[in-house]
């Protein structure tokens, strides 16, 4: 208690009980709702105290931008609790700080993996094709009956990203695809704020006493395990042409192909290498996923946007695939993007970063090993800037001719879903390429309609639910009708 006053006695906060802190304040199922409170309380930078371990929040623009980009060297660090150690033995970019040089080095050759697929048009006509054929022949299935779409979303999006990463197609129903998908919902509910995950981070020894996300992190280890197994027995030994890029070099294969061509010490070592694949399956599946299945249910509250949104995308596309060039000539379907990961704010907080030296936060002193996290939620919930934020309204982002306001007008600056500086998300440009040709495909292809018998959930932020690491909205039921 002492040499947490002396750390952080300056940083306002809601003061807590001993040994547990603040854990009985914080709201479990809408946490970010609690910290807003706090945030009107004690202003830009609090503290927040779970059984001793301190995490700082920055609660205003200004703040979360010199933490995340001004002094973003500064906070390059993550921490390693005892959850992220068990999976994937901390090992992958996410988990690396800043200043390991294989951090660097994986994003960039994360990067290339995804570029080869991005100027290629032909590619990009072909991963448009065959997300539609799955959207379709799954939704065509129940042409008039209301269905619950988020399996298919789940599946599709899991589907795309195993092929970007591994360079195979799987078919849903196989073993492996099967544990794939359980290791990314396990390891994903292991981060619940709900659940006893906290607890297990600082006192690792609870696992000895019926600790519930421990049993769950042990089943996600074993499919960890067999995923590992799958990759060296049957897909490393594959030769190039073996392997499917229609999305793409596969992420696996450049990190193997940088490996065999730089010197020894240069070399990622194995474990991170399948760190890498297990975690940008996890960081790119959830996200995208949540955003997807938030969208047509907030379309489905605002039926005149929708509208506006497929005439405009029946107007420049008609029939045809959509290409990525056409995103320039679609400036309503990207103006709902950025509107629905701003209202529905699907990582409410950036993971959590740490201080790697002494430092500051507007003046505010941080010591060196701070764990700290930017809360975007607030951001873009900020009523200077967005006045009616509450509001779903794509029109914001756009001037008085339909057209995108200007890369530099403030609502465009404080719209950062996917964070911002060098820890910024590493997988912005493909899930922005993924659900820009998803929606405008969907929305092509299919009415989509609620059912007076299935009456929708809300689909606000006060609203949604906590799933792991991002929000997600209650379920529900729409008909997805073929408009062929
Ligand atoms: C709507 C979709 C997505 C959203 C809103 C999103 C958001 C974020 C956010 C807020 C962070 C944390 C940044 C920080 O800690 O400061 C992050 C990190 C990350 N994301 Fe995403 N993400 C999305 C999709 C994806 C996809 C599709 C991939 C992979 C292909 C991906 C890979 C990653 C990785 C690897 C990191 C960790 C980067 C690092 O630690 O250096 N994300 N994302």
């Amino acid at each position: 208690e002492l040499r947490l006053h002396q750390r952080y006695g300056h940083i306002p906060g809601p003061k807590g009980l001993p040994f547990i802190g603040n854990v009985h304040q914080i709201n479990r199922l809408q946490p970010w709702i609690s910290l807003a409170d706090w945030a009107k309380e004690y202003g830009p930078l609090i503290k927040v105290n779970v059984f001793g371990h301190v995490l700082i929040i920055c609660n205003t623009f200004e703040s979360v931008k010199e933490m995340l980009d001004t002094k973003g060297k500064d906070f390059g660090g993550r921490e390693r609790g005892f959850r992220s150690t068990m999976v994937t033995k901390a090992s992958g970019f996410l988990r690396m700080d800043m200043q390991d040089p294989h951090w660097r080095l994986s994003r960039r050759l994360l990067h290339s993996s995804i570029k080869a697929f991005g100027p290629g048009l032909s590619r990009i006509e072909h991963y448009a094709q065959q997300m539609s054929e799955e959207f379709i022949q799954s939704f065509k299935k129940c042409n008039s009956v209301a269905v619950d779409p988020l399996s298919t979303i789940f599946d599709t999006t899991l589907g795309m990203i195993s092929l970007m990463i591994y360079g195979r197609k799987l078919d849903h129903d196989s073993e492996i695809f099967q544990s794939i998908k359980s290791l990314t919902n396990l390891t994903n509910e292991s981060f619940h704020v709900g659940k006893d995950g906290m607890q297990l981070d600082r006192f690792p020894w609870m696992r000895f006493f019926g600790n519930h996300t421990y049993k769950i992190l042990k089943i996600a280890q074993m499919h960890s395990i067999k995923v590992q197994k799958w990759y060296k027995n049957e897909i490393a030994p594959l030769e190039d042409e073996e392997l499917d890029d229609s999305l793409g070099k596969p992420f696996m294969k450049v990190l193997r192909d940088y490996n065999s061509t730089c010197s020894p010490e240069e070399r990622i070592p194995d474990k991170d290498v399948m760190g890498n694949g297990i975690q940008v399956t996890f960081a790119g599946v959830l996200s995208t996923a949540t955003t997807l299945y938030h969208l047509i249910l907030t379309l489905l509250h605002h039926p005149d946007k929708q509208k506006k949104m497929v005439q405009e995308i029946d107007e420049v596309i008609g029939s045809r695939l959509p290409k990525l060039d056409d995103r320039s000539r679609l400036p309503y379907v990207n103006a709902v993007l950025h509107e629905i990961m701003r209202y529905g704010s699907g990582s409410p907080l950036t993971l959590t970063h740490r201080s790697v030296v002494d430092t500051d936060i507007l003046g505010t002193k941080i010591p060196k090993d701070s764990q700290i996290a930017a809360n975007l939620y607030l951001v873009h919930y900020d009523k200077k800037v967005f006045g009616d934020p509450e509001v779903f309204r794509p029109e914001r982002y756009l001037d008085e001719n339909g057209e995108s306001l200007q890369a530099e007008h403030e609502v465009w600056k404080h719209t950062i879903p996917f964070g911002m500086g060098p820890r910024i998300c590493a997988g912005m440009m493909f899930a922005q390429f993924r659900l820009f040709l998803w929606v405008c495909i969907l929305y092509q292809r299919f009415d989509i309609v609620a059912d007076p018998n299935h009456p929708l959930p809300p689909c606000d932020i006060k609203n949604l639910d906590v799933n792991g690491i991002s929000l997600m909205s209650k379920s529900y039921k729409a008909k997805f009708l073929s408009k062929e």
